[in-house]
């Protein structure tokens, strides 16, 4: 019999997890796998749940919850032979990888998407020692997103990072940073650097439209200077999919990036969760995961 593992954060969106692990259930029992459910405490207990899915050759893991159990998740994974399928209920608010993949943002639907036959190999990232889904962010701006509290987020989704970006604007000076990329370099003074894995960042789905989720590339973009006088262009660029051309962006593609600064500690935010202070390494692993997606209209 087939092998399945649910992994379900109780705390993830309107803490409403619990009702869905049932129906997630009963799809997997009526294709006919052995399912082992497995309620996250805290931080880690994702990653240690699908880390034994894996040493113990488990067909597929679900995760229910927000991209930060997402995130934690595929940790688990992580320098392991054998992964597990892998399929997504998004509770978050958020939602970038869901969004990314075309997974329904209504989480009954996005159970009964789980039927779908059709299978996406999907890139992921490593930053240091921890692979990622979606996005690393670096500078100043990025770490006034560590700001936003979860209940502004639940109120306001992606634009309370919009909103407490643009609050901070006056008092995030650009940072120095040194980015080597594919034996090219840039240097110079930035507010921000992303590095995108997939269309979605922070719930803006246009951020990076060109970003397929199986590209084997990383979608770098370096802010030079952010300005009362052109946030207004980078909001609207950002919101119709064309940053990469804004006349203060500097956008490239890349296998492999290096960040460093000369600047004080420099923090990074990973998939919208705290990661590591530069230097940073970022890799892309292409194709690394099978992840459930709908079928196709
Ligand atoms: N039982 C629990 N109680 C409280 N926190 C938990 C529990 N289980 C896991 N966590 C923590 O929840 C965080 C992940 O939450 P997740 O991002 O999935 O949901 P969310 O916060 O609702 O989503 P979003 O970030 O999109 O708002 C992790 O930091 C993890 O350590």
């Amino acid at each position: 019999m087939r092998q399945a593992m649910i992994i379900s954060n109780p705390s993830s969106g309107r803490e409403e997890a619990q009702q869905y692990v049932s129906q997630v259930q009963e799809i997997l029992e009526s294709q006919q796998y052995e399912v082992v459910i497995n309620e996250t405490a805290g931080e880690g207990d994702a990653t240690n749940y699908c880390l034994s899915a894996c040493q113990d050759g488990c067909d597929l893991v679900i995760s229910i919850g927000g991209d930060g159990t997402l995130h934690e998740t595929i940790n688990g994974m992580m320098d392991q032979e054998h992964r597990p399928r892998l399929g997504v209920v998004p509770l978050g608010t958020v939602n970038d990888f869901a969004r990314a993949l075309n997974i329904s943002l209504d989480p009954e639907e996005a159970i009964r998407q789980l039927r779908s036959e059709q299978i996406h190999k999907v890139d992921l990232g490593k930053i240091n020692d921890r692979l990622f889904a979606n996005v690393v962010a670096a500078g100043s701006l990025a770490e006034a997103l560590f700001s936003v509290s979860s209940e502004e987020k639940s109120k306001l989704g992606s634009f309370a990072y919009l909103k407490e970006g643009l609050k901070d604007l006056m008092n995030t000076p650009a940072k120095q940073l040194t980015i080597e990329y594919d034996g090219q370099s840039w240097e110079g003074e930035s507010p921000l650097f992303l590095a995108a894995l997939t269309n979605s960042v922070g719930g803006f789905e246009k951020l990076s439209p060109e970003a397929a989720v199986d590209d084997g590339l990383i979608h770098c973009f370096v802010i030079r200077s952010m300005n009362v006088f052109n946030t207004v262009t980078l909001g609207t660029s950002l919101l119709f999919g064309n940053l990469k051309n804004h006349k203060d962006v500097d956008y490239f593609t890349a296998k492999e990036v290096h960040v460093r600064s000369t600047d004080a500690t420099i923090r990074t935010n990973v998939d919208g969760e705290e990661g590591p202070s530069l230097p940073i390494r970022i890799r892309v692993l292409p194709q690394h995961i099978e992840v459930i997606v709908p079928e196709e209209v």
